[in-house]
């Protein structure tokens, strides 16, 4: 890890691996708060007043603005953001500058933090995003108490525990009890960084409304990003964010049900993602499948070069690329050759994406069941610990 101070009470640190990458990481927030209260020499004093996983997409920037620029925002003393990914090969734009000192312009890559007090002295911005998605996580540290972010999710989670205490997991689920139960997090209200109007009041500059339509409701907009939408059952008088939904996929139903909006969000996400991991897996593998065949018959592929790629001739291609196609038959099944196609042709992979199969989703919304189940048994778990110490701490 390297770390350089800088004026105006600033601090831009590197890590050298991408701790960031765990998604719910209570680890990344107790670390990022020591660094914190290291550098501003406030150890043990410091609070977490709001941590937000942000996705910024296309079209959305913030202008010039102090964190804490809302009376309702004066507890925030300390701001931290945690690059996810990278400028330029993830997104394109989103460059983070200050007004004034140094460092002025911070180039975002996962792993690196950008720490600093959250008042005027340090005014800041972020360049419009042009193209893919910036993701960080941004937290704010306050010295008050009553503040504290901890204590306020352990209070919402043992309202939840005490409801459902001694009920069977799964039918908490069913219930929708624990996507009810977990906060509907503040950036849903605060952030809607998807390139229409934004409503981060903070910041006195309104992004411009980019051609994809405004999307008021966080969860509808990512949803819709994804290719879905929500459809709502008619007969339910209940709470707005109780009601049970169903989803579609390019306006085809899809054959589950979801207790509510965030629990459906949840399982797309985790549905993407899960793609995401197979396809690199499967990308992975068509790489060992062609060094193997590269030694079991002597062809370098490089030698090949572009025209004679595989994946060309998968786009219909001229028959000497059919040849060289031919060539590596020999070795590399026609599975292999779709995963290579789909790993080396940007083409390919849209057209991958596309491919929507209903059984495999109805695999992440089973995997994803057994995931938040197990989540719920940890909570429960930990719950007297996190309740008698006031304080949600790492225990693995
Ligand atoms: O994402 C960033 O680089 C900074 C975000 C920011 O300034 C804010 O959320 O207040
Ligand atoms: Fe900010």
């Amino acid at each position: 890890m390297s770390s350089s101070a800088g004026e105006n009470g600033r601090l831009r640190r590197s890590t050298t691996s991408c701790a960031a990458a765990a998604p719910f990481s209570c680890r990344m927030q107790e670390k990022v708060k020591e660094i914190v209260e290291e550098h501003f020499g406030r150890e043990y004093e410091l609070f977490t007043e709001f941590t937000g996983l942000i996705s910024w997409t296309k079209g959305a920037k913030i202008g010039w603005h102090s964190d804490d620029n809302r009376p309702y925002l004066k507890q925030r003393h300390f701001s931290a953001v945690c690059y996810l990914n990278n400028y330029e090969e993830d997104f394109k734009g989103g460059l983070f500058h200050f007004e004034e000192g140094d460092p002025q312009t911070v180039v975002p890559s996962a792993g690196t933090v950008v720490i600093y007090t959250a008042d005027e002295k340090n005014m800041h911005c972020v360049d419009e995003i042009t193209d893919g998605e910036r993701c960080t996580l941004a937290l704010w540290f306050t010295l008050n108490k009553a503040h504290d972010e901890d204590e306020k999710l352990i209070q919402q989670l043992s309202a939840l525990s005490s409801n459902f205490c001694g009920v069977m997991s799964d039918q908490i689920l069913e219930q929708g009890g624990l996507t009810l139960g977990l906060p509907v997090s503040a950036s849903s209200i605060m952030y809607n960084l998807n390139g229409s109007v934004q409503q981060d009041e903070r910041s006195d500059e309104k992004s411009e409304v980019a051609e994809e339509r405004p999307v008021d409701d966080l969860r509808l907009g990512r949803m819709a990003r994804l290719g879905f939408t929500c459809s709502f059952s008619s007969n339910y008088s209940g709470d707005e964010q109780d009601r049970p939904v169903g989803i579609l996929y390019r306006h085809e139903e899809v054959p589950c049900t979801f207790s509510n909006m965030m629990h459906a969000l949840q399982v797309i996400q985790f549905h993407h993602f899960r793609r995401s991991i197979m396809k690199l897996k499967s990308s992975a593998d068509a790489e060992e499948t062609l060094a193997f065949s590269k030694i079991h018959d002597g062809t370098n592929r490089e030698s090949l070069g572009k025209e004679n790629s595989p994946l060309e001739n998968t786009h219909g291609g001229t028959q000497a690329r059919r040849t060289s196609e031919a060539h590596l038959d020999a070795d590399i099944d026609v599975r292999s050759k779709r995963r290579l196609a789909m790993k080396t042709g940007r083409e390919m992979q849209c057209v991958e994406t596309e491919i929507f199969e209903v059984r495999d989703f109805i695999e992440s919304w089973k995997e994803w069941k057994a995931y938040s189940s197990n989540l719920w048994d940890q909570v429960c778990n930990f719950l007297p610990t996190w309740k008698a110490t006031r304080l949600l701490v790492n225990h693995t």
